[in-house]
């Protein structure tokens, strides 16, 4: 999203979602957690798998959830059908807060919300009749007569391109497309209004993949679904969904228009994340941005926008507007190689080595210091910054290393999560400080930032 985009939309804070429900909105979702308890051994902190997610879902409508393996596009997925209790927050489906609900109500509310799975085979059972399985549900809820659910599953077969011969077969008997159809057909059994649809073509061939795509929009059409699509292929979710929602690290950073979304995507980590599709020609134009580090532990999140150790825009300080690029560059990697030096040395033998003194955190920073910044002119500010953080890393390890590069080079980008700005006149939303008025914008040189 260019700067100028944003100054014709105002890049205002969005409203809460939530607070602007209508007829039009099946889902609202507000401040949504989902945590994982842990009794792990390095670390008691429960897993923030999804840690404050707010959107709405139009009825008919199919939103894609995108993001990096373990970013909590599943939990969330099944947070929203309640196949886990929310931590926090709220979801209310067609005005109804459903996040609290338990025993039967629960349970008579789930026929509306269902989930279909990335791996057909491990949720069914190998020794029941394709039959039985889609009659499952049925069963569960004592739908009607028995001669009645038989009929609705010969009605789902067929709805979902299969035959009535096929009610007496086994699973196995099936290629992996026919079995998906089947996860499909026990999904829509008790005629759901939401069906969550997680990663549904991923273990299947290409070929098949268009097919069983195909079906879903078919039966979207005919049955009036509402579909959260969880996928990491974007090209899938590119073709299949009207809004996209881009997760890190239990957070959405952007969601808003499919196309907008990719023609010109406002967050920087959908930039990164987008910059990895391959393009079919290899003439394009199109810059790959790495992505640095590794993803910080759902336990252990960054305490100010959560893609803020790996975001290669964050925010430059004033004092530091007169570096040039490639030596801010440089400050971040040497941030990022004692934020994974950290990761490395936060083991126990390591803890009781320092201790008694037998391992020197500081004992290669000449070689650290020298990787980073060897081919680079530091001027002398910078240099009695890095001259301070060996001390600090001698002193009192990485953990006082980082602190003090973050208390020299950090921004808000490290301390405060972004607001949702509204970034186009569609209402796409992006978690980011660069659509700040008093930030300089994404594609803004830093020298035209305004004061602040
Ligand atoms: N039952 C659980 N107990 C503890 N932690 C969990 C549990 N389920 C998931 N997690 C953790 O929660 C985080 C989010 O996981 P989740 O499966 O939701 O991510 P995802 O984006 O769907 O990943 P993938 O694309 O690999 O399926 C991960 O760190 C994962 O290890």
């Amino acid at each position: 999203m260019s700067e100028q985009a944003h100054s014709q939309t105002g890049a205002t804070e969005a409203p809460t979602a939530g607070a602007a429900t209508d007829d039009e909105t099946l889902i609202a979702v507000e401040n949504l957690k989902t945590y994982y308890e842990t009794d792990g051994l390095r670390s008691n902190d429960p897993v923030k798998a999804v840690d404050g997610v707010s959107f709405e879902i139009e009825r008919g409508e199919t939103l894609g959830l995108v993001g990096e393996s373990g970013c909590g596009k599943t939990t969330l997925g099944r947070t929203l059908v309640r196949l886990e209790t929310p931590t926090d927050g709220q979801v209310s489906f067609d005005g109804t807060d459903v996040s609290t609900l338990s025993g039967d109500d629960l349970k008579a509310w789930r026929q509306n919300a269902q989930i279909v799975f990335q791996d057909p085979e491990s949720s069914m059972n190998d020794r029941l009749t394709v039959g039985k399985i889609i009659r499952e549900p049925l069963d569960s809820y004592e739908w009607k007569t028995p001669r009645e659910r038989r009929a609705r599953v010969r009605e789902l077969l067929d709805l979902v391109g299969l035959r009535s011969e096929h009610y007496y077969r086994y699973p196995h008997q099936f290629s992996g497309g026919q079995r998906q159809r089947i996860g499909i057909a026990r999904a829509l059994a008790l005629n759901p209004d939401f069906v969550v649809l997680d990663e549904p073509t991923s273990a299947l061939d290409v070929s098949v993949q268009a097919k069983i795509l195909n079906l879903l929009e078919d039966l979207q059409d005919e049955l009036g679904l509402t579909y959260l699509l969880i996928a990491h292929d974007l090209s899938v979710v590119r073709h299949a969904c009207d809004r996209i929602a881009v997760m890190y690290l239990g957070n959405i950073m952007e969601i808003g228009d499919t196309e907008r979304l990719f023609t010109d995507p406002a967050n920087p980590y959908t930039r990164t994340l987008l910059s990895a599709i391959p393009t079919p020609d290899p003439t394009a134009d199109r810059e790959r941005i790495p992505l640095r580090g590794s993803p910080p532990s759902p336990q252990d999140p960054p305490s100010g926008c959560p893609f803020s150790t790996r975001c290669p825009m964050t925010v430059r300080p004033e004092e530091w507007d007169d570096l040039s690029e490639e030596l801010w560059d440089r400050i971040d990697l040497f941030r990022t190689v004692l934020r994974e030096r950290a990761r490395g040395a936060d083991t126990l033998g390591t803890r009781v080595r320092r201790t008694i003194g037998l391992d020197d955190p500081a004992a290669d920073f000449e070689e650290i210091r020298e990787s980073t910044f060897g081919d680079v002119t530091v001027p002398e500010a910078v240099a009695v910054e890095v001259d301070e953080t060996e001390r600090r890393l001698a002193d009192g390890g990485e953990p006082a290393a980082l602190a003090y590069l973050q208390d020299r080079f950090g921004s808000d980008c490290d301390t405060n999560l972004p607001a949702a700005h509204v970034v186009d006149d569609s209402g796409r939303t992006s978690r980011c400080h660069h659509h700040r008025e008093d930030v300089a914008g994404l594609d803004e040189p830093t020298s035209a930032r305004p004061d602040r």
